[in-house]
């Protein structure tokens, strides 16, 4: 099918129907159609075959139809329905020329081309022109009869007509008056439209309902070629705004706008060739519809590809961009108002439907964005809140006033952000993120305050912890009456100021009542458990304890100086004191009393075992306490004789060595020879002890003999060292003197003899080691009997020292050594 057989003209249906939908196109581009809106007018011309109606529209509207050519003869020219655009008219006027009619009737046939274009020419057009000869006017064979009865019939298949104008253009016009003729030509016209079959709903509808009528006649283009063109041109500037009140056209309706004029047409020849029913009505709804669906998903398109709008997009999945809301509003306005400018003629409802599912699309699409830039505000604002707070805490700020301050001001910049990520073209809801970052914000707020309270309470756990445990444990240690309340006075003192004290700290948390109540009873709990704890170790290691207290009882006097056992010592009496005290020290382990109640544990254990009294049923023989809750028992009755038991062994040994020592020393004192051993020493030695009285240097030999043996008896504290048995004593001494005594003697008979020998390396070191003997001895006068007297001691306490702690040995050990240094 040729698209333009004429240089301005365009085939829109050639002679079988078919539609040139690729020529419109191109027509409409070339012409900028599309972009009128509704100020445009189409002009059809319809008539009988060769009665110049190409002619006329290229004198007309200085169109380039193809015309006959009159020295070839009249046949017809035009096939189909040809299109052109109306040069020089305002507004855009198209000019469309129809194939000549055949000037025979064809019956009630709708699907002749005759009558199909003429349906079409009806359903575009704002004016048709009749094209007829003068002659016709009043004949009652008039070609233009079937034709015009061909426009009424079609008319009634619209539901609702355009009102269109139909011009009639009386050609080779007499010299009769148009005047004269006009009249006729109406009363033939009204004649027609009489007869003319209408339904029901326009059986009496007046012509006038569906068409105005106007009359122009022209002289004959043939005969009277000027003429002809100065009446055409007169005609012509009735084309001029002929759309606008007044005009040729001034009161259509349902007009299509140019830019769906292309579809429009389409549909229209469709509908006609499907012989079908035109509901302009309908018709411009669903043209609306397609248009505005065409004209939205382009602008969606083009808003999806958008360069500012891509480059936006990709700014937000880094982090936040300022001026979010106002740039995307920009760009969505942009799209938009250009959908609007578009459909602007369409039908109103449609195309408000349309923007919303365009104006819903595009939403869709740049809301992710959106959410996105709300997540990176939560984000910021969440990160300021952490490292705000963090800095008032540091700079001293009380915590919850802290809290107070650091989210009113992050939220303030959040919702500042959302307001400049807000877009004028939808209300979206930022509330939910806003609650999701006051409950970030929140969790942050107790997970620090949790943190900064934890802290707290372990300083304040660690503070107790110091203030009580040595304390606890040295009061256990001196275990006694006044232990229990000693320790109550110093867990309430000691809780008390911990718990004033922690309870200022916490005022800047501003806790609720029953926050702090728990918060202070934990410390409480704290402080007892501790001395709960404590009172378990000790009570667990209570058997040390109590032969640690009998040792020190047993091995000091009244004074605290650590006994030397002479034989005058009540070693019995000494035995039950010592005992005595360790059950009472057993029975202040036995339980915790921290809530003052008074018991009989101490009555029980001393009666029981100390004294033996035996009553019936045994009060040890149970495993809870009278009055004494289990859980506050520590030594259960039965445990404690059996303690008893294992502790009675465990210091036998003890008081058995003292008994030793006693022996000991009485029989290292007990040195004198029998009485009737001396008599017989007088007796026997008279006459030798005579002699000696006679020689004075026998006397002075023995003189220095007792001194030298006096001094040798003080300085290696003979007495002491036989406290363990004569052969002991016997070994040690000469162990220690022996090779000394031997040089000496050695070193006095080289003298007497006059050999003065050079001195032996081993000589000289006995020779310094007895001199720095003697001066440690002279230097330190004590030492040596401190060194003998913890021997002697340690050897009482041996059994203690077995069982007690490395601790409790050198505590003893310094108490013993200090005591005697000090003596
Ligand atoms: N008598 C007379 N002849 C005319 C007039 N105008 C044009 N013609 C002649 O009529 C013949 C047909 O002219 P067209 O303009 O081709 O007529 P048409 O109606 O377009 O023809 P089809 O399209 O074939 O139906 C030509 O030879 C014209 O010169 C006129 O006003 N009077």
């Amino acid at each position: 099918m040729a698209d333009t057989d004429h240089c301005c003209s365009t085939q829109l249906i050639d002679g079988d129907g078919e539609f040139n939908v690729v020529g419109l196109d191109n027509f409409m581009r070339t012409t900028k159609f599309s972009n009128c809106g509704l100020s445009y007018a189409v002009v059809a011309i319809m008539g009988p075959q060769s009665s110049g109606k190409s002619t006329l529209l290229n004198h007309l509207f200085q169109t380039n139809f193809r015309e006959m050519d009159a020295y070839r003869g009249r046949s017809q020219t035009t096939k189909g329905i040809w299109i052109a655009h109306c040069v020089g008219i305002e507004p855009f006027t198209i000019a469309m020329d129809l194939e000549g009619t055949d000037g025979r009737e064809r019956g009630e046939d709708d699907t002749t081309f005759e009558k199909q274009s003429a349906l079409f020419a009806l359903a575009i057009a704002d004016i048709v022109l009749i094209n007829m000869w003068c002659h016709d006017i009043g004949r009652e064979q008039a070609a233009n009869k079937p034709l015009l009865k061909t426009v009424f019939q079609v008319m009634m298949r619209l539901f609702s007509p355009r009102k269109t104008t139909l011009l009639f253009v009386i050609r080779d016009k007499t010299k009769t008056p148009l005047e004269y003729l006009e009249p006729i030509l109406r009363e033939d016209i009204q004649k027609i439209w009489n007869v003319v079959n209408k339904p029901a709903a326009h059986k009496d509808t007046p012509l006038s309902e569906f068409f105005n009528v106007e009359v122009t006649a022209l002289s004959s283009y043939e005969e009277k070629e000027e003429l002809f063109k100065e009446q055409v041109a007169q005609l012509r500037q009735r084309f001029f705004n002929s759309i606008y009140p007044g005009g040729l056209a001034g009161d259509r309706r349902g007009v299509v706008p140019a830019s769906g004029f292309s579809f429009s047409a389409q549909q229209i020849w469709r509908v006609i060739k499907e012989n079908k029913d035109l509901d302009l009505p309908a018709h411009k709804v669903m043209v609306a519809t397609v248009r505005c669906e065409e004209i939205a998903n382009e602008k969606f398109c083009r808003l999806s590809s958008d360069e500012d709008w891509l480059a936006l997009e990709e700014a937000v999945q880094s982090g936040s961009v300022s001026g979010f809301g106002r740039r995307l509003s920009s760009i969505l306005e942009t799209y938009f108002s250009e959908y609007d400018s578009e459909a602007t003629y369409f039908d109103e409802d449609v195309r408000n439907a349309k923007r919303k599912h365009l104006e819903s699309k595009a939403l869709d699409l740049v809301h992710p964005a959106y959410l996105n830039l709300l997540g990176h505000l939560r984000f910021k604002a969440l990160e300021n809140f952490k490292s705000r707070l963090e800095q008032m805490l540091k700079e001293g700020e009380g915590f919850a006033a802290s809290g107070r301050a650091c989210t009113e001001s992050c939220m303030h910049e959040f919702d500042q952000g959302c307001a400049d990520a807000a877009i004028k073209q939808a209300n979206w809801d930022a509330s939910k993120v806003r609650e999701k970052l006051q409950r970030n914000i929140d969790a942050h707020i107790l997970s620090v305050r949790d943190a900064k309270l934890s802290e707290l309470v372990a300083r304040y756990e660690e503070k107790l912890r110091q203030l009580l445990c040595e304390p606890v444990e040295s009061l256990f240690d001196a275990a006694g009456r006044d232990t229990w309340a000693s320790i109550r006075k110093l867990l309430r003192r000691e809780t008390e100021t911990a718990v004033l004290e922690f309870s200022t700290a916490i005022t800047s948390f501003e806790l609720d009542q029953p926050t702090i109540e728990s918060m202070l009873q934990g410390l409480r709990d704290y402080a007892r458990n501790l001395v709960v704890k404590k009172a378990r170790e000790e009570a667990g290691k209570v058997l040390i304890l109590m032969k640690d207290r009998f040792s020190t009882v047993f091995s000091h006097d009244n004074e605290l100086m650590p006994r030397v056992w002479t034989g005058k010592e009540d070693i019995k009496t000494i035995t039950k004191d010592a005992r005595a005290a360790s059950l009472r020290l057993l029975a202040v382990m036995a339980a915790i009393r921290l809530d003052e109640k008074p018991d009989k544990i101490e009555n029980i254990i001393l009666s029981s075992l100390m004294e033996g009294t035996v009553t019936s049923p045994d009060p040890l023989a149970s495993s809870t306490w009278e009055e004494v809750p289990p859980e506050n028992t520590l030594i259960t009755p039965v445990q404690c004789k059996s303690l008893w038991r294992q502790f009675k062994s465990e210091t036998e040994y003890t008081v058995t060595q003292a008994i030793s020592a006693q022996e000991a020393y009485k029989r290292s004192n007990n040195w004198l020879p029998p009485p009737w051993a001396i008599v017989a020493m007088v007796v026997l030695g008279f006459n030798e002890f005579m002699l000696l009285l006679r020689n004075p240097l026998y006397l002075m030999f023995l003189f220095v003999a007792f001194l030298l043996s006096k001094a040798m008896w003080v300085q290696m504290d003979v007495p002491g060292q036989f406290q363990h048995g004569t052969l002991a004593g016997l070994i040690s001494i000469s162990s220690r003197f022996l090779p000394t005594v031997m040089n000496l003697l050695k070193r006095l008979a080289e003298e007497a003899q006059g050999h003065r020998t050079p001195e032996s390396p081993t000589q000289q070191q006995s020779s310094v080691a007895f001199q720095s003997f003697r001066n440690q001895s002279q230097l330190n006068p004590t030492s040596s009997i401190a060194q003998s007297s913890v021997s002697s001691n340690v050897s009482v306490s041996d059994s203690s020292v077995e069982y007690s702690s490395p601790n409790l040995m050198q505590r003893r050990s310094t108490k013993v050594q200090e005591a005697e240094l000090s003596q």
